[in-house]
């Protein structure tokens, strides 16, 4: 007998279709400021250089606009220095033509402490241009960073911020991973540095504002044109020897390809290990939940299990990235719509889309359920007006079948399934109905 699915429909609009939702365009739930976390007591302000072309990556758009899952990589780069209550400004750079492109990814994710400034031919032009439309705020220190290095955190950023104000300048070093050599003329080995005296210079660089004011105000036309290092410009033309901070492996910078997969990679590995369950009070949903439990653990994935939508899982809400709905044997949009409504308000403009996985349990009859053509579409309706608003909407049906190796069968399905959802995030799959 195939199960009694029934679809109550609610806040629907004259036509049938759900009611297109906008997130509240305001600061991001992940961009509040970290409490506990050191702060400087001085002003420190940043300079995100992101005038390059990325010829490296060999694609027509320059890296810092490509997009992951919906937003450009140089939106995921501001956010981690908005994050940071003591930072005040952040100057990006950007060429001339792509100034437009910038102001419209600054309003898209709401960003609000960047102010866009034209860049230049070379690196070096470009952060002289940022270092120069910071001359009214004359911050305390100025932070550089490559707009195309993502990943940087606070505690790093405390650290440079603090050397950089004691010793005029610091900066971001790593380990080498390969020797250097210098060649002939010829092509012919000429010599090899020991590797273990050098180190590979990265960002985040802190200067004072006057220190890095006066070398590019000093620096020669030479070193604008093929520098392609500030803590050199500090060294030669303000005599400050700059402190050299060991930083993360996860500085490195965004040049080739493959690092665009790198960051992909990086970007997602947060939302892949967990998921908040609303399961309701039946036995049924109990029963599921506690299968799938087990079952996710094999994919180092948590779940976060409440009963219901009442007070006290605001925190579940606004941490997580994932969500399971469950409905036995009856599945009424009106609750699905109420979770959504519940999400916007929680969420508002999230940094990625949202996954929210439906899963339908059938625990009448022996078949697979079947769903009327209405309610498949009511279903794809909602997934479609919800998309836009980076809430991506799954649905999977499965049985709750009497005989143990048929329900272990279906569960690890539902496992694989909600594992694949969460790791592709595939706008493609939105409103499908799945069988587990
Ligand atoms: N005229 C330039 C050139 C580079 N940059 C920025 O400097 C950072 C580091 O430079 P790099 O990795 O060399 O970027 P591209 O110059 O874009 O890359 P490529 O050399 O492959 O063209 C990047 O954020 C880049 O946008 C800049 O602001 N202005
Ligand atoms: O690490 C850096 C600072 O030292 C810069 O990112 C690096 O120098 C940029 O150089 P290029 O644009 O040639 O990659």
């Amino acid at each position: 007998h195939p199960a009694e699915l029934s679809m109550q429909a609610g806040g629907r609009g004259p036509n049938g279709r759900p009611h297109p939702r906008t997130f509240l365009a305001c600061a991001t739930a992940e961009s509040e400021p970290r409490s506990g976390e050191r702060a400087v007591d001085f002003p420190v302000c940043v300079v995100l250089p992101a005038g390059g072309t990325g010829e490296r990556t060999g694609l027509q758009t320059p890296k810092q606009f490509w997009s992951f899952l919906d937003r450009p990589l140089i939106s995921y780069t501001i956010d981690a220095f908005e994050r940071v209550s003591w930072i005040q400004n952040v100057v990006v750079v950007v060429a001339k033509e792509n100034v437009d492109q910038m102001s419209h990814i600054v309003q898209r994710f709401a960003h609000r402490k960047v102010r866009v400034v034209t860049g230049g031919c070379t690196r070096h032009r470009s952060i002289s241009n940022g270092v120069r439309a910071l001359a009214e705020d004359r911050p305390e220190v100025v932070i550089v960073h490559d707009a195309v290095r993502p990943f940087v955190e606070e505690d790093f950023l405390y650290q440079i911020a603090l050397a950089a104000k004691e010793h005029g300048a610091a900066g971001a070093i790593r380990p080498l991973v390969s020797t250097v050599i210098a060649s002939t003329a010829e092509g012919f080995l000429d010599h090899s540095l020991e590797r273990s005296k050098y180190r590979a210079s990265e960002t985040p660089q802190g200067f004072t504002f006057d220190v890095i004011s006066q070398a590019y105000q000093r620096c020669s036309d030479w070193d604008l044109e093929f520098g392609t290092e500030c803590l050199h410009l500090a060294l030669r033309y303000c005599r400050v020897h700059a402190k050299l901070v060991p930083g993360p492996p996860t500085l490195w910078k965004v040049t080739y390809r493959w690092d665009l997969a790198a960051a992909d990679s990086i970007l997602k590995e947060p939302m892949l290990r967990s998921a908040c369950v609303l399961s309701g009070d039946s036995v049924h949903a109990a029963t599921l939940v506690s299968s799938l439990q087990k079952a996710v653990g094999a994919l180092s994935m948590k779940l976060h299990v409440l009963t219901d939508l009442s007070a006290g899982i605001q925190a579940f809400l606004m941490k997580e990235w994932n969500y399971i709905h469950v409905s036995v044997d009856v599945c009424r949009l009106s609750d699905m719509e109420a979770l959504v409504t519940r999400l916007e308000v929680e969420k508002r403009a999230p940094l990625c889309p949202l996954v929210l996985i439906w899963v339908h349990l059938n625990t009448h009859g022996d078949q697979p359920c079947s769903r009327a053509e209405g309610d498949t579409a009511a279903i794809l309706d909602l997934a479609s007006a919800l998309k836009p608003n980076k809430l991506l909407l799954y649905s999977i049906q499965l049985h709750k079948s009497e005989e143990p190796e048929l329900w272990e069968g279906s569960v690890s399905k539902l496992s694989e399934l909600i594992g694949v959802l969460v790791k592709e995030r595939s706008p493609a799959l939105v409103g499908q109905l799945l069988r587990a």
